[in-house]
């Protein structure tokens, strides 16, 4: 299958600031790709390239085969990015309107609103009344406004509430099953090992690993023994076991790390520690972004 998205030898030179050095990548039709990298390590300055809002200073980009400015690009793609800006003096029902207008063949109102969660009432608002979660609900409808094949989306969920976390992602899984290529950002990693079928990482510029979040986990992370734990025992107990390099707690389970996990669980049953639910884990995609950042930008994968 062709690529629709294709970046060769990418650089951007701000002033004497080299943001993205000589990147190189492609996204094909129905991918959902997660760009993530520390502050900085220009993800969005690529995005907005990608979306013909930055030249790039060298290398070059094509989308669906043309220019990302080109016209016919500008129909096939949305973007919802960091900043929301509406016009405030218009209400959420006119915003949506008016970029239904800038559309061929546009979304049905009443899809574009279902998009945002908003009520009757909340569409009679206007923009600048609006909460920052909202504003970015309403960021989604004007992404989808031309019924986009690609979707760019810079960190989506800021500001939103768990539900409304929620709701986005699983619309977000819903697109994609409908066929679209969606590419977004975010700092939420978690957010990334769920979503995503493919992350790429970027540091300082580069990109230094690129695969599904379970290839770059299986080759960054160490294995974890979790269980539940008595609350008697203490973290310096499970840290004199053999082969121990960390110690976790998340959602009331301990989490061991090791790359030798059945020398842990020998250990563990040896010196009789209380322990319930046993289970064995891959790490996190925090720890493998963690390894990354350690290797100092050292391309892994
Ligand atoms: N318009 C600009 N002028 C000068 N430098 C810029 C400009 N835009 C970005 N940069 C610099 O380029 C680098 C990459 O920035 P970019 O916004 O792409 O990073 P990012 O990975 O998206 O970071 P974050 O996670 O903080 O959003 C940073 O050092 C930033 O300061």
């Amino acid at each position: 299958m062709e690529p629709i998205i294709e970046l060769n030898k990418v650089t951007k030179v701000f002033k004497n600031k080299t943001a993205v050095n000589e990147i190189s990548f492609s996204i094909h039709k129905g991918e959902i790709v997660a760009i993530l990298g520390p502050n900085g390590a220009g993800k969005t300055t690529t995005m907005n390239m990608m979306l013909g809002l930055l030249e790039p200073s060298e290398g070059n980009i094509q989308l669906f085969k043309k220019q990302p400015k080109d016209k016919f690009v500008k129909e096939k793609i949305g973007a919802m990015l960091q900043e929301v800006s509406v016009i405030d003096a218009l209400k959420v029902k006119e915003v949506i309107h008016l970029f239904r207008s800038y559309y061929r063949n546009p979304l049905s109102f009443e899809e574009l609103v279902n998009f945002t969660g908003f009520s009757q009432n909340e569409c009679q608002k206007r923009a600048n009344k609006l909460s920052g979660g909202q504003k970015r609900r309403l960021g989604f409808a004007i992404a989808m406004a031309g019924d986009p094949d690609v979707l760019f989306f810079d960190e989506p969920t800021v500001g939103l509430d768990v539900t409304s976390r929620k709701v986005f992602w699983n619309t977000v899984k819903d697109l994609k099953q409908g066929g679209k290529t969606i590419i977004f950002t975010t700092h939420y990693l978690q957010e990334a090992d769920d979503i995503a079928e493919r992350v790429i990482l970027f540091h300082e510029g580069k990109i230094v690993g690129d695969g599904t979040p379970l290839d770059i986990k299986s080759k960054l992370t160490k294995q974890a023994v979790t269980f539940s734990a008595d609350s008697t025992i203490h973290y310096d107990q499970l840290a004199s076991l053999p082969f121990v390099t960390d110690i976790y707690e998340k959602d009331g389970r301990l989490y061991v790390l090791t790359e030798q996990p059945d020398d842990v669980l020998k250990a563990i049953f040896a010196k009789e520690i209380p322990v319930r639910n046993i289970g064995v884990e891959r790490g996190r995609l925090e720890d493998a972004f963690e390894q990354v950042m350690e290797k100092k930008g050292g391309c892994i994968i």
